[in-house]
């Protein structure tokens, strides 16, 4: 596969230089030139396959020209140490659990591919990279956990002062080595401009090899992708394909499983479930696509007011209209957040973490009016990285995984900083060699 800008498309770029770019220099996003077209893979998948060898299968696939077979089964194995796993919830209604890596959140799958592919490409070259993120809470985390002590690589996290949950702020503030933290006053949008107006100072990016490890980055996007093939295997024998619903907020997570659609997996539309900030929602509800400040709300990884990836998407519909036939926009508040935790919880003894919570209850509404679908609703954090909602929602905190126990008692290492490039830049000059 080659990629080009979303805004030039005579601006072609290999798998490689997307991933070290991260960012295209016209401040575009890269997306595919030509799609795949992936059918015969997918018929050849069966429920009973596990989520390596279907990565595998996708690896050698879309990057033909870098992993053969027995390269992308080595890449699969080193980056998937963890597995999704597909739960029955109720009645038609599944989750699928992204949370069983390291960090209890989806971005694990991502982040650990693309620092899997960087270190490869990197230990060729002798270079070195330095990785500027930037995190509304579960990114952080996933990106300090897959690159820490990675040779070569600097990370620089950027995230919101007092808007990350306090296990989320732990995660990614205190492994320290080649992980720094800075806490920026101000919202995650702000964070966001900053690593984009740092990749368009040309200056700053060669200085610092600079590139991204967000789902602007697309060797963080496309592995995402492989989770919805796996769900899809597991539900192959059943009549009609299922529709997918997706807990949203920069949109990369929905975006590459419409990537998977499109080459080929078969499926009957996607629901793009956001809490308050639902600007893309209104969008496909016949309004103008309007970016505004985030609102701070309960499930705050989704508290984005611009997403990144509406970009990728409008290139790929071209209109609102295509884009609707196949993405279903949904909106749900803080209050109907926790009343679908505290309900699930009475109901079936289960946690749900906010975001999880946010997707069953557009699930449910969705299927008020096509009740003939399975939906697959991605669970995209363990319920103990919002202890405070939960018991809020439940009474009850969560029960929690060692690996974020291990985090709680660890000390907080950030370094605080105003929200602008100026601020960015005197770090990565003074901290980053
Ligand atoms: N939800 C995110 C915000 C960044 O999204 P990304 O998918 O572009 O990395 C977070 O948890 O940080």
């Amino acid at each position: 596969m080659q990629f080009c800008s979303t805004r030039d498309i005579r601006h072609i770029v290999s798998y490689e230089e997307a991933i070290f770019r991260g960012l295209a220099p016209d401040g575009g996003l890269y997306h595919p030139v030509k799609h795949p077209d992936l059918q015969e893979l997918f018929a050849s998948l069966n429920p009973g396959m596990d989520f390596t060898a279907i990565a595998g299968k996708l690896i050698t696939a879309l990057f033909p020209d870098y992993f053969d077979k027995d390269k992308a089964k080595e890449i699969a194995e080193k980056a998937f140490p963890f597995s999704p796993e597909l739960v029955h919830l109720d009645n038609k209604l599944y989750l699928l659990e992204l949370f069983h890596g390291p960090s209890c959140a989806f971005k694990d799958f991502g982040a650990s591919f693309l620092a899997t592919c960087m270190e490869e490409f990197l230990k060729q070259e002798h270079r070195k990279a330095v990785i500027l993120t930037a995190t509304s809470g579960d990114t952080g985390s996933a990106v300090a956990q897959a690159f820490y002590k990675k040779e070569n690589i600097d990370v620089v996290i950027l995230y919101p002062s007092g808007r990350v949950s306090p296990l989320q702020e732990k995660q990614l503030t205190t492994l320290g080595a080649n992980i720094h933290a800075l806490e920026v006053k101000g919202s995650f949008d702000d964070c966001q401009r900053m690593v984009k107006e740092a990749f368009m100072d040309t200056e700053l990016r060669s200085t610092f090899n600079l590139t991204s490890a967000n789902s602007i980055n697309l060797g963080r996007l496309i592995p995402q992708s492989f989770y919805y093939v796996y769900a899809y295997a597991q539900l192959k024998d059943t009549d009609k394909a299922p529709v997918f619903c997706v807990p949203s907020g920069n949109f990369g997570n929905l975006t590459a499983g419409v990537y998977a659609s499109i080459w080929g997996m078969p499926t009957s539309g996607f629901i793009a479930a956001t809490n308050a900030n639902d600007v893309v929602p209104q969008y496909l509800a016949g309004g103008e696509y309007k970016p505004r400040p985030s609102l701070h709300t309960l499930s705050n990884a989704m508290d984005v007011g611009n997403p990144s990836n509406f970009e990728r998407l409008k290139a790929l519909f071209g209109s609102r209209e295509k884009m609707a036939e196949h993405i279903t926009g949904c909106s749900i508040s803080d209050k109907e957040t926790l009343e679908t935790i505290s309900r699930y919880h009475k109901k079936k003894q289960t946690f749900l973490d906010p975001h999880t919570a946010v997707g069953v209850l557009a699930s449910e509404r969705y299927m008020q009016k096509n009740p003939a679908h399975n939906i697959i609703s991605l669970s995209t954090a363990h319920p103990g990285k919002f202890l405070e909602v939960v018991k809020q929602a439940t009474g009850e905190f969560p029960p929690l995984p060692d690996r974020l126990k291990e985090a709680l008692n660890k000390q907080k290492q950030a370094t605080l900083i105003d929200n602008s490039l100026d601020s960015l830049s005197d770090f990565l000059r003074k901290k980053i060699k």
